[in-house]
């Protein structure tokens, strides 16, 4: 009986297990099913969704080209990444190639306007500018305060601070600075007069790389680091950590970039915690420090203090909204010197080396310069004498064309803007790419681009190149604010290596050079090597 009774309660436990599995299986079926045709739905969707994106421009009637799918546009960037700048000159190049005066572009469904004719890069830039005074550049005042300077920030908050700040980069300010620059120039002939007896090539972007630091340091951030002695400085180490993009980064500079709205509320940061923290615990030291001794130094730092204290400055024709600038904004516009004034002022030495490297003729021309211009001046480097070097600024400029190092200018367009001459409509929040370096990589406006010649800048010559083919600094109301001070820096690097040494190719050397696909910029990837002799 007992027995009976258990095989009948095992029956029906198997029974009604095997029931509860056929149920379970049939519920994880159908469970399946439907996630199945809901992600099917999904790719259906975002498939037809990405589609009528990628008719954007035609259905506007403006000449355009296919775009990549997201999903294999971001396989390209991890798996095959092309230098950024190469990619926008190919883009200029096809649709110049076409006959087509602008042209429409998808980045991950993102429409893009690029200008081709200098004609319509004037319209954005210059003529039209209040349509596209935005760069529509991510930054997160809330959350990571850094992100939030001159160059990124938008409308009256930035027509403000612009207003500001424009009075710390007159030429009389530059004048003022240019013993702070030249401190460094002096740290810089230092380190190449040790060098130098050893006769061995010299990494030149790492050394101008030091001398790019030292400045900033001192300049922006009222430190003197003298980075050719102490290269392991905390200062050095969150500099360089800050233009890593590691690949976690370039997923959330990307995720910035096609939804600003979404990270912002996501709370995304652009500058690593722990280089946010670093700078912004120096600057408040450097400003204390200041305050509390009445200690005044020549740099950009002290105008900044001046700026948030109020004080007048009687030398200035700007006005500004008499507010001063907060704690965080001050330390945003110092911190905007390592973003702007680094990368941008280092690369432009170190390819205006190389390229002298390769045309002896040209070094040889500045060093000449150099020396009757410092020969006037009793042998004292001075702002007088910077400006004097009329050659040299030539070289820059030519050093400036083939290697500009933002190789692409970005707008936002801000309300609907019907482009002169046509019935196209380009829409409020269309992202603008103006093409820097197709532009001046173009045979029509800079014959024979590949060719490295400065006379193309002489007085006579500079009249035929057409306006707005040359961009290195941008054009219109946001044009590089810190142009003189970059100038400044670069001739004073430029002036202290090439008045005695001779720099050319060594067989480590590789050329044409290799530029960086994990940077925005135009850099070199890798090292440059160059040979050094004394003059
Ligand atoms: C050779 C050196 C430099 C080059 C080639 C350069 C180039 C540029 C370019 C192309 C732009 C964008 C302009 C536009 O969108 O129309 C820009 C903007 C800017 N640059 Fe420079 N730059 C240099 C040095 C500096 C330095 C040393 C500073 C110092 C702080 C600086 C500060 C800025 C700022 C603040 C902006 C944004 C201006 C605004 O939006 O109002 N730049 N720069």
């Amino acid at each position: 009986m007992h027995l009976m009774l258990h095989t009948h309660m095992l029956t029906n436990i198997v029974s009604f297990n095997s029931f509860q599995a056929s149920n379970m299986a049939m519920i994880f079926d159908s469970f399946f099913k439907d996630i199945f045709v809901i992600l099917i739905s999904l790719v259906i969707c975002v498939y037809a969704y990405t589609k009528w994106i990628f008719q954007y421009w035609k259905r506007k009637g403006l000449p355009y080209l296919e775009g990549n799918f997201p999903v294999e546009a971001f396989i390209n960037l991890i798996w095959n990444p092309k230098p950024f700048g190469e990619i926008n000159k190919e883009i200029y190049n096809i649709a110049k190639a076409k006959g087509y005066k602008h042209v429409g572009l998808i980045s991950f469904n993102t429409p893009i306007y690029m200008p081709i004719d200098p004609q319509y890069v004037k319209y954005i830039m210059s003529k039209d500018s209040d349509h596209f005074m935005d760069r529509g550049i991510y930054y997160n005042e809330k959350d990571d305060p850094l992100s939030a300077h001159l160059f990124s920030i938008e409308g009256v908050k930035w027509r403000n601070l612009r207003m500001k700040l424009t009075p710390t980069f007159t030429s009389g300010k530059m004048k003022t600075m240019f013993q702070t620059v030249f401190e460094c120039g002096k740290q810089l002939e230092d380190y190449m007069e040790n060098i130098s007896m050893k006769e061995e090539p010299v990494d030149i972007k790492n050394i101008l790389g030091c001398f790019t630091t030292d400045v900033i340091a001192s300049c922006a951030f009222g430190i003197e680091c003298n980075s050719f002695k102490d290269t392991n400085s905390e200062f050095t180490k969150y500099l360089k950590k800050n233009f890593v993009l590691t690949k976690s980064q370039l997923f959330t500079v990307i995720l910035s970039f096609t939804a600003p709205k979404f990270s912002r509320w996501l709370g995304i940061i652009i500058t690593p915690k722990d280089v946010s923290n670093f700078f912004r615990r120096i600057i408040a030291e450097t400003v204390e420090y200041r305050e509390k001794y009445n200690f005044v130094r020549k740099d950009f730092l002290q105008l900044l203090i001046d700026l948030k204290n109020n004080l007048p400055d009687n030398s200035s024709e700007y006005q500004h909204d008499g507010k001063s600038l907060t704690m965080d904004e001050l330390s945003a516009q110092a911190f905007l010197f390592l973003g702007a004034g680094y990368e941008t002022s280092s690369t432009t030495m170190t390819f205006c080396l190389y390229e002298l490297a390769i045309n002896q003729d040209i070094q040889e021309t500045v060093r000449e310069e150099i020396n009757a211009v410092l020969e006037r001046h009793d042998g004292k480097l001075t702002y007088e004498c910077m400006m004097e070097m009329k050659y040299m600024g030539q070289v820059v400029e030519e050093t400036l064309r083939k290697y500009p190092p933002l190789p692409i200018l970005n707008r936002i367009c801000l309300a609907d803007y019907k482009i002169p001459d046509t019935n196209i409509i380009i829409e409020k929040g269309t992202a603008v790419a103006i093409p820097v370096l197709g532009l001046q990589s173009d045979g029509d406006y800079f014959p024979d681009p590949e060719r490295f010649d400065p006379d193309r800048f002489s007085e006579e010559n500079k009249r035929n190149i057409p306006q707005f083919s040359y961009l290195p600094f941008g054009e219109g109301p946001r044009v590089c604010i810190g142009l003189r001070f970059g100038m400044m820096q670069v001739k004073v690097g430029l002036t202290v290596l090439l008045k005695n040494y001779v720099f050319a190719l060594n067989y480590k050397t590789r050329t044409p050079l290799k530029m960086n696909p994990a940077s925005f910029m135009l850099t070199a990837l890798g090292d440059i090597w160059l040979d050094v002799k004394i003059d």
